[in-house]
């Protein structure tokens, strides 16, 4: 079995041609690897003819050549081809007759060795040809002066993805850093927090500001740590014992096994859910307050007795987790809150990314280890890419930024091509942001044009895969650095079935959410891409049958308003990840695609 290997110009000539003779030169490379293409044909009247040419369908061609073999100039019967261009039929036949097999190759534009680079206006060239770490640090002078104002208090910056929001997080926390080690250079204890949402984005953001902040007794000034590792490290400064924390799904499970054992009339779900999102988001202590309290965004009424019946439940249920020494992660920030009140501030400044995603108990954290004062909070978000259940209203929990924010409209990293694809999927809803106003992305724009995403749709999930590990090998033959690239599917078996098929093909891959560099694909669920950014990357199982997938939709008991949210929040997860690429989209479906990307709103 040989495979038909492609030149590094190729990928500029592929990316400009329809994606149905994309997909058509996919199936001719892999019909050429099983055996299955019909001969490469010979070309009469070549200057050269080793040069061959092969049908990619009734009207193209691709143009191929032996791959040179030192001491064997004639081809012989086992050559290895190269496949240099695909063009109609006859202009393919033209440019076979005048090409010699072992002149380099020009394919008509101008010979690069790089793979496609999205275009910009000239500003932006020098940092998109740059590799591709260095570009995930560039700003802008407008983006350098947020960064380095100066704010009476706390300020919140809002944009849509790869409008620079990371980026300026670190440089701000950069700033503060220096700014801090030359206001007090004898206290050299960490005075800035910079915190996200998961680990692999803290990791990022520590690497990053490695680069940013050279001299260690600046960087030691900067802590960088998710939140909910914050959380555990103050309760774990005040007790022998690490935390032993829960998600919420295993909590629910847990929940759902004692509520039906104790014959309840709600769900383990309905329980967790009511206790984070009502209980410990308002910080409710005593029942007459939780009786009286409104519980905004929650779908089931309750009456006042069904929420005595509530609060006896998960008193109970949260005295045993105390006993297991269980922790939900918005109780831990709660806890930690407690204990921060008492023993006095972390830090002097808390710069927040992913700010949309946090639980209310996080914001009363931050608010507790940064003391209220000029420059205290930087905070950065889109509540469009909210992916948790979490809403947040800043000034109800004594944050207040009310004539102290940035909205960023310009994409540096999504090309126009893939934000006019990506943006209905979201919908037409406005977001509510954290200041209580609606959220809308009018206006928003990228300065960056690139190819159009490709869409695949497939019989079956062999086919799926298989077509997958073509567009990768497409990717990396074209030069593109393995680490550069990320696949991910909505479910842990499609993520296993990606990595086996990359695997079984000598492509190497690495969790997404893994933390280090190794030269290997990216691979991992649609919420690990989650604040990433990638040159390329490809999302498969996006088919009806699985998005949104069945669980989220009876989870919602045929409640329309859950129902709603629960699409909604489907339709986030997925615009979110088709804006972690820069250079390339992929998304394939077995079947009929999700109405995710099909219905219109
Ligand atoms: N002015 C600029 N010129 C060139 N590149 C830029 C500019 N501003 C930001 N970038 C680059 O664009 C990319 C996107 O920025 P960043 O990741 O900060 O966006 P974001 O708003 O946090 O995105 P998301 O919300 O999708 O996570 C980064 O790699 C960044 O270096």
């Amino acid at each position: 079995m040989s495979a038909l290997a492609i030149t590094p110009t190729f990928l500029d000539d592929f990316s400009r041609l329809t994606p149905e003779v994309q997909l058509n030169t996919l199936a001719a490379m892999r019909a050429y690897q099983t055996g299955d293409l019909a001969d490469l044909e010979s070309v009469a009247d070549a200057a050269d003819p080793r040069v061959r040419v092969v049908a990619i369908d009734p009207d193209w061609s691709g143009v191929v050549v032996p791959e040179p073999r030192p001491g064997r100039p004639e081809p012989s019967e086992d050559a290895q081809y190269r496949l240099i261009t695909v063009r109609p039929r006859d202009e393919a036949l033209r440019y076979a007759r005048g090409l010699r097999a072992d002149t380099p190759v020009d394919t008509g534009a101008a010979a690069r060795v790089e793979p496609p680079t999205p275009t910009g206006p000239p500003e932006l060239a020098s940092a998109l040809n740059a590799p591709f770490d260095q570009w995930q640090l560039t700003l802008h002078p407008d983006q350098h002066r947020i960064t380095e104002a100066h704010y009476k208090g706390a300020t919140q910056i809002t944009g849509g993805p790869g409008t620079g929001k990371t980026v300026i997080a670190l440089h701000r926390a950069a700033h503060l850093a220096e700014l801090d080690a030359a206001a007090h250079p004898e206290d050299t204890r960490e005075s800035v927090l910079l915190t996200t949402y998961n680990r692999a984005l803290a990791q990022s953001l520590a690497d990053r500001l490695d680069q940013l902040l050279p001299d260690p007794t600046v960087r030691g000034r900067v802590r960088v740590v998710t939140i909910d590792s914050l959380a555990r490290s103050v309760v774990q400064a005040h007790s022998s014992v690490a935390p032993r924390m829960i998600g919420k799904d295993e909590l629910a499970r847990r929940w759902r096994a004692v509520a039906v054992a104790d014959g309840l009339p709600f769900s383990g779900r309905f329980l967790v859910d009511e206790w984070e999102q009502v209980i410990l988001a308002q910080g409710l202590d005593l029942l007459p307050a939780y009786i009286r309290c409104e519980r905004s965004g929650r779908v089931q009424h309750l009456a006042p007795e069904h929420r005595r019946q509530v609060w006896e439940t998960v008193r109970r249920y949260v005295g045993a987790m105390r006993v297991e020494g269980l922790w939900a992660y918005p109780q831990l920030a709660a806890e930690a809150t407690r204990l921060l009140a008492a023993d006095g501030p972390l830090f002097r400044h808390a710069v927040v990314d992913e700010a949309q995603d946090l639980h209310p108990t996080q914001w009363r954290m931050l608010r507790a280890a940064v003391p209220e004062g000029e420059d205290d909070l930087f905070i950065v978000g889109d509540p469009h890419q909210r992916v948790s259940d979490n809403r947040v209203s800043l000034a109800s929990l004594g944050i207040n930024v009310r004539g102290r924010g940035h909205r960023l409209r310009v994409s540096y990293r999504v090309t126009q091509e893939i934000l006019d694809w990506s943006m209905p999927i979201l919908g037409r809803r406005a977001a509510l942001g954290m200041d209580d106003n609606a959220d809308t992305l009018a206006g928003y724009r990228s300065l960056l044009r690139g190819p159009a995403p490709v869409v695949r749709g497939c019989a079956d999930r062999a086919e799926e895969l298989a077509a997958l590990g073509d567009w990768v090998r497409v990717w990396l033959e074209a030069g593109v650095r393995p680490a550069d690239i990320a696949v991910a599917g909505r479910n842990h078996w499609i993520v296993r079935g990606i990595a086996k098929e990359l695997e079984a093909r000598g492509v190497a891959t690495a969790p997404l959410e893994g933390t280090g560099r190794a030269e290997a694909v990216r691979v991992g669920t649609l919420h690990r891409l989650k604040g990433q950014e990638f040159r390329c990357v490809a999302l498969i199982g996006v088919s009806d049958h699985l998005l949104p997938p069945k669980a989220a939709i009876e989870a919602a008991d045929g409640d329309q308003v859950a129902l709603e949210h629960a699409v909604q929040q489907e339709r986030t997860l997925l615009f979110v990840a088709c804006t972690r690429a820069r250079d390339a989209l992929y998304v394939s479906h077995v079947g009929r695609p999700s109405r995710l990307i099909t219905e219109q709103w």
